[in-house]
């Protein structure tokens, strides 16, 4: 398949080392520097095991147009605001969405293209510089339809990549409430306290406060299966336990977090039920609080 990434971040890079190994992938970045630096010196993949080393297409993002089989979104939810007139402006070939958070929800009604999917990664990416990128947590990207046919995703789920599996999921609003309430409960909480993933459950009260906060998420979501939701989100805590979550980084290096999308879009649910979630409201000041004291 030939297919454009937009966004060279720590998500864009990663999907662009791997994909880019079975498909013909081209890069689309905001700056000519990363795209120049990515075409003259090909793209780095770092893990435990091994480091790879490829060439790979790049461009500047004013080049992008839809004349390919998919273009995958690898910005932050606050970045996609401002790619929704080039994407509008172009309503042939579908589109996959790859953000946490729910935010993207109410844009993707505005869109004119006929197939649309949603993705929940479960992998760990950090970008070193430019063309350099850290695959720092193994796991498997789920895919769910939001509009269209399911061809692409099985094109995607038959791409026999080693290390970077997708799986099919029914029901994209399940597979995208799961993985709320994961960064719901987990990153604000690390983020306030500057703590790793595995306190939340390893500090007894710092656990009180983590079973609070779910209990207010899924009441909102009006998750029916309680006991199997935080089963999910006790081993996400647990398996990233060494972790410091993405919204920890984003606050200690001065970058905007994705706290809109997340616990912005819980209130706004929450108003529209009329459910009281006190907790939820305070963790949200408090996290924009901090964006406002590190200059994010
Ligand atoms: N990193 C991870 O391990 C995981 C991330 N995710 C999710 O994936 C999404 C992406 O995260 P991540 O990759 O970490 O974020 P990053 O901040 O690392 O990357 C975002 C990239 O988008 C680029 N960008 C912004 N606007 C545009 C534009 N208009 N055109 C082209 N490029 C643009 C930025 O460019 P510039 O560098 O020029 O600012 C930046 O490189 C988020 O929603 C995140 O929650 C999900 C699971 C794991
Ligand atoms: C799963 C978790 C909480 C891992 O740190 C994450 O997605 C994040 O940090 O944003």
């Amino acid at each position: 398949m030939k297919i454009s990434i937009i966004g060279g971040g720590s998500i864009g890079l990663l999907f662009a080392h791997y994909l880019n190994k079975y498909h013909h992938v081209t890069l689309y970045v905001r700056s000519e520097q990363q795209a120049r630096l990515l075409s003259s010196s090909g793209l780095i993949m770092q893990s435990d095991q091994t480091e790879d080393h490829q060439t790979i297409q790049a461009d500047v993002i004013h080049n992008w147009t839809d004349e390919n089989d998919l273009t995958i979104l690898a910005v932050k939810q606050y970045h996609l605001s401002d790619l929704m007139e080039k994407l509008g402006s172009q309503t042939g070939s579908p589109l996959l969405f790859l953000q946490n958070g729910m935010g993207h929800l109410s844009i993707l009604q505005e869109l004119k293209q006929k197939e649309i999917l949603l993705g929940v990664v479960e992998h760990g990416a950090l970008k070193v510089n430019g063309n350099t990128v850290i695959h720092s947590g193994f796991g498997k990207t789920k895919l769910a339809k939001y509009k269209g046919s399911n061809e692409l995703v099985h094109e995607l789920l038959s791409s026999p990549i080693v290390n970077f599996s997708f799986t099919l999921e029914n029901n994209y609003l399940f597979m995208l409430q799961e993985k709320l309430v994961v960064n719901a409960v987990i990153n604000p909480i690390t983020a306030i306290l500057k703590i790793r993933n595995g306190e939340l459950v390893e500090n007894k009260d710092f656990y009180i406060v983590f079973q609070q906060m779910f209990h207010e998420v899924v009441k909102v979501l009006n998750i029916k299966d309680i006991d199997h939701t935080f089963s999910y989100l006790e081993s996400v805590c647990r398996q990233t336990a060494a972790n410091r979550s993405s919204m920890v980084k984003d606050i200690e290096e001065g970058r905007p977090t994705e706290i809109d999308a997340i616990l912005g879009y819980l209130l706004d649910e929450a108003r529209r039920k009329k459910i009281h979630t006190p907790l939820t409201a305070s963790l949200f000041h408090l996290i924009k609080g901090l964006e406002e004291k590190e200059g994010n």
